[in-house]
């Protein structure tokens, strides 16, 4: 039997989205000679090294021993790794980006003709293997690219395809989203607070309703209306809460917050266009 030979990835950037993804490769099955990675902190790169064994390497030989090479820096930090990346980025590699914001056209603008590009938008629960990436292809990137990637992502979640257009509103939704999770369980450990509630109790209180309620709606089909109104009782407490929610504006200022987050994927994107 013909042994499939796993493409070799590189990390450029490992902070918290970057080595996340190399350590849910790890859990996932990829061993340490698969993987490399660069960073700027040359203490960050040893503590990465000891916490999982990975190798860094600099810009070009990570490059240049990497089959997909992963970029993972901050959007206002592109800039000069772009500049390291375009001489030693060879034939035959693919580029993967995670960077909110910026457009594929920007890689291939930077880049070497022809080199394919997939935009991935990941969020942080790829630490528990749970990650929601959303991947387009560039104007170079063909099927089987995408099939790398959509590989690749999958071994630390979900993946679906989007058109690159949808881009910045899949990073206001699901890039962005655990933040929201986060913020609204954070609130109600307040108001447990309030109530009189120890804190590690109202915590616990909270996250398991959280756990319970997420996986009711990955697991059971129903629309999270049909969810909301089973727990709803006609004159009873839930509804008087709903009835605050509204009052307040919450279901609004949710859509304003989103798409204020789509607006500054946006900038961030359009920071670049004469890059
Ligand atoms: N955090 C999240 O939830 C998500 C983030 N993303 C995207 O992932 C990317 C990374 O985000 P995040 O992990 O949060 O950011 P971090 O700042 O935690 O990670 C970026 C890392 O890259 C390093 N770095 C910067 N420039 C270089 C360079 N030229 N060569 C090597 N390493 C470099 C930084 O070092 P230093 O600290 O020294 O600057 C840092 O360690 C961003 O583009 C973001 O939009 C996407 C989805 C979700
Ligand atoms: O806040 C940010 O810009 C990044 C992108 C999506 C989640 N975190």
């Amino acid at each position: 039997m013909t042994e499939v030979k796993r493409p070799v990835v590189a990390v450029f950037g490992a902070g918290k989205i970057g080595e996340a993804l190399l350590s849910g490769l790890l859990h996932g099955g990829r061993s340490t000679d698969e993987l490399v990675f660069t960073e700027r902190s040359a203490a960050r790169a040893a503590q990465l090294t000891a916490d999982h064994g990975i190798p860094s390497a600099d810009v070009a030989d990570a490059a240049e021993r990497a089959d997909v090479l992963v970029v993972a820096v901050k959007p206002q930090d592109i800039e000069p790794l772009l500049d390291e990346l375009a001489p030693v980025v060879g034939p035959g590699k693919l580029v993967v980006s995670l960077c909110a914001g910026l457009p594929t056209a920007l890689f291939e603008r930077r880049l070497p003709e022809g080199v394919p590009v997939v935009r991935v938008m990941p969020n942080t629960p790829m630490l528990v293997n749970e990650a929601m990436s959303a991947i387009s292809a560039g104007a170079h990137a063909g099927p089987e690219h995408l099939a790398t990637v959509e590989e690749l992502m999958g071994v630390v979640g979900k993946v679906v395809r989007v058109p690159e257009a949808q881009q910045d509103a899949v990073t206001a939704l699901s890039g962005s989203g655990p933040a929201y999770f986060f913020y609204l369980v954070e609130a109600m450990i307040d108001a447990g607070i309030l109530l009189g509630i120890p804190r590690a109790v109202a915590q616990d209180l909270i996250v398991q309703s959280a756990v319970g309620a997420a996986t009711m709606l990955a697991q059971g089909g129903d629309h999270p209306v049909t969810l909301r109104e089973a727990v709803t009782s006609p004159a009873g407490t839930t509804i008087m809460a709903i009835r605050e929610l509204e009052r307040h504006g919450v279901r609004a200022a949710l859509i304003d917050a989103i798409e204020a987050a789509r607006d500054r994927s946006r900038e961030l994107g359009a920071a670049h266009d004469q890059g």
